[in-house]
C-alpha cells in the first residue's frame, strides 16, 4: 500500500470494464474516493463501485461520453462537486476496430482519435486547470499502448491516435512540470480482458501474440493497475514525462530473440 494514496479523489474515465476496472479497484484497496466513468455499462460501472467500497474506498460512478468535450468536463465536475476536487485523473477509455485503412471513412478516423486523443486531452487539460486553480500538485496518467511506437496495420486511427498521445503528454508534462504536476504514460501490450478474452481463447492467435512477446504471456489488467497505483504514489514524484511499457518485454524487437539479423 502506499500510504500518501489513502483519501485521494481519483477519476478514472472508461472504468466500467478491462484495465479501468481493474484501477479502479486498485485504488480502492489504496482507499481512496473513486469516480467510475462509464458510456453506456451503468450496471458494470455499479459493480465496479461495490467492489471499490468492498476494498476499502469510496467510489461514484458518472455516465459520459469521453469523445464529447462537455461530458469530461462534467466526469470532473462529478469529482468535485462529490469528492471535494481531484487529485489523480486517469484517461482510460480506448476504442479499436479493425479495418484497412483504403476501406476507412474520414469519420471511423476522427471517431477513434476524438474517444482515444481528444478525450484524453480534454481530460487533462480540465485536471491541469482544477490543479492550478487550487495550487495543488497532481498527477495524470494516461493509458495509451506499445501502438504508440509499434505501427499496427489496419489500425491507422487506433497507432495515430495512441502515437499522439504520447507527444500529447510529454508536451504537457513538460508545460506543467513547474508547477509540480506530472503527466505519464503507461502503455500496456497484450492484456486480457473480457473485451480480449474471445480474441486469446483462439489458440492460434494466442500463440501467434506469445511469439510477439519476450517472456512469452499474455498480461493481466492488474499488472497494468499496479504501475498507475505506483505511478500516482509519492514513490513516484520525480517521474514525469515518461512512458512505462508494460508488455513482457513486446517493444523489444521479440524477432531478434535468436540472435540472428
Ligand atoms: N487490452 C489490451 O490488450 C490493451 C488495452 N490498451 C488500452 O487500455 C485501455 C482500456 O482498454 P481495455 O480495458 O483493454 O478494454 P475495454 O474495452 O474493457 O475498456 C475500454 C473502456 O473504454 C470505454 N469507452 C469506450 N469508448 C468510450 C467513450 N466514448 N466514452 C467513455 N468510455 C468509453 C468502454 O466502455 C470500456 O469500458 C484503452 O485505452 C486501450 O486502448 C492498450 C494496449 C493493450
Ligand atoms: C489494443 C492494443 O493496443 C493491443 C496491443 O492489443
Amino acid at each position: 500500500m502506499y500510504k500518501d494514496l489513502k483519501d485521494k479523489v481519483v477519476v478514472i474515465t472508461g472504468a466500467s470494464s478491462g484495465i479501468g476496472k481493474a484501477m479502479a479497484e486498485a485504488f480502492g484497496s489504496e482507499q481512496c474516493k473513486v469516480v467510475i466513468n462509464y458510456n453506456s455499462s451503468k450496471d458494470k460501472a455499479e459493480d465496479v463501485a461495490a467492489i471499490v467500497k468492498k476494498n476499502g474506498g469510496d467510489a461514484i460512478t458518472v455516465q459520459g461520453d469521453v469523445s464529447v468535450e462537455e461530458d469530461v468536463v462534467n466526469i470532473i465536475q462529478t469529482a468535485i462537486d462529490n469528492f471535494g476536487g481531484l487529485d489523480i485523473m486517469i484517461n482510460n477509455a480506448g476504442y479499436e476496430k479493425a479495418t484497412p485503412s483504403v476501406e476507412m471513412s474520414a469519420e471511423a478516423f476522427n471517431n477513434v482519435m476524438h474517444i482515444n486523443l481528444t478525450g484524453a486531452f480534454v481530460g487533462s487539460r480540465e485536471a491541469c486547470k482544477h490543479f492550478i486553480e487550487t495550487g495543488k500538485q497532481g498527477n495524470i496518467i494516461n493509458i495509451s499502448s506499445v501502438h504508440d511506437v509499434i505501427p499496427w496495420p489496419n489500425y491507422v486511427n487506433y497507432a495515430s491516435s495512441k502515437g499522439g498521445m504520447k507527444l500529447m503528454m510529454e508536451t504537457m508534462s513538460m508545460e506543467f512540470a513547474p508547477k509540480g504536476i506530472r503527466i505519464n504514460n503507461i502503455s500496456p501490450g497484450a492484456i486480457v480482458t473480457e473485451h480480449t478474452k474471445e480474441k486469446f481463447s483462439d489458440d492460434k492467435t494466442r500463440e501467434e501474440t506469445e511469439r510477439m512477446i519476450p517472456m512469452g504471456i499474455i498480461g493481466e489488467p492488474h499488472q497494468v493497475a499496479n504501475v498507475a497505483t505506483f505511478l500516482a504514489s509519492e514513490n513516484a514524484s520525480y517521474i514525469t514525462g515518461e512512458t512505462i511499457y508494460v508488455d513482457g518485454g513486446m517493444t523489444k524487437y521479440p524477432s531478434f530473440m535468436g540472435g540472428k539479423g
